[in-house]
């Protein structure tokens, strides 16, 4: 199966000043996904169900982005066939940070933070 990751596509600019400005207004979560070097796609007000996949680090599923009528797109791909009742999650592959997001995936592989 596969879907895709809706939200708003806004630059880098944009993401920013909404990361700052969620933080403040104590949005502990980000819905934010780079889609490339300027683009990013944020979920945070607007969205389907995809906003709320956690990530893990042995997930079942993956994110690729792939253009659609000359629009980049993210979409959710199951790597292998998912159970009824089982948590769909993918790699976020955030950046490397200084301030560390703990990860709580619980794989058996899990490399302990988010970023
Ligand atoms: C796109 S949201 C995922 C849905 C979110 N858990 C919710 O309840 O709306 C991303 C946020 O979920 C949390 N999250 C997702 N996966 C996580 C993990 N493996 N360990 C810790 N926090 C995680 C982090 O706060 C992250 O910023």
């Amino acid at each position: 199966f596969f879907f895709f990751y809706v939200g708003q596509s806004i630059r880098q600019v944009i993401a920013d000043m909404r990361e700052r400005r969620y933080e403040k207004e104590g949005i502990g979560s980000s819905y934010l996904f780079r889609v490339d070097q300027d683009i990013i796609i944020d979920a945070t007000k607007c969205g389907n169900l995809a906003r709320f996949i956690n990530h893990s680090c042995n997930p079942n599923c993956y994110a690729k982005i792939v253009t659609v009528e000359a629009q980049k797109k993210i979409v959710i791909y199951s790597r292998q066939p998912v159970n009824v009742n089982e948590e769909i999650t993918y790699d976020y592959k955030f950046p490397i940070e200084d301030e560390k997001i703990p990860c709580l995936c619980a794989a058996e592989n899990c490399r302990g933070t988010l970023n």
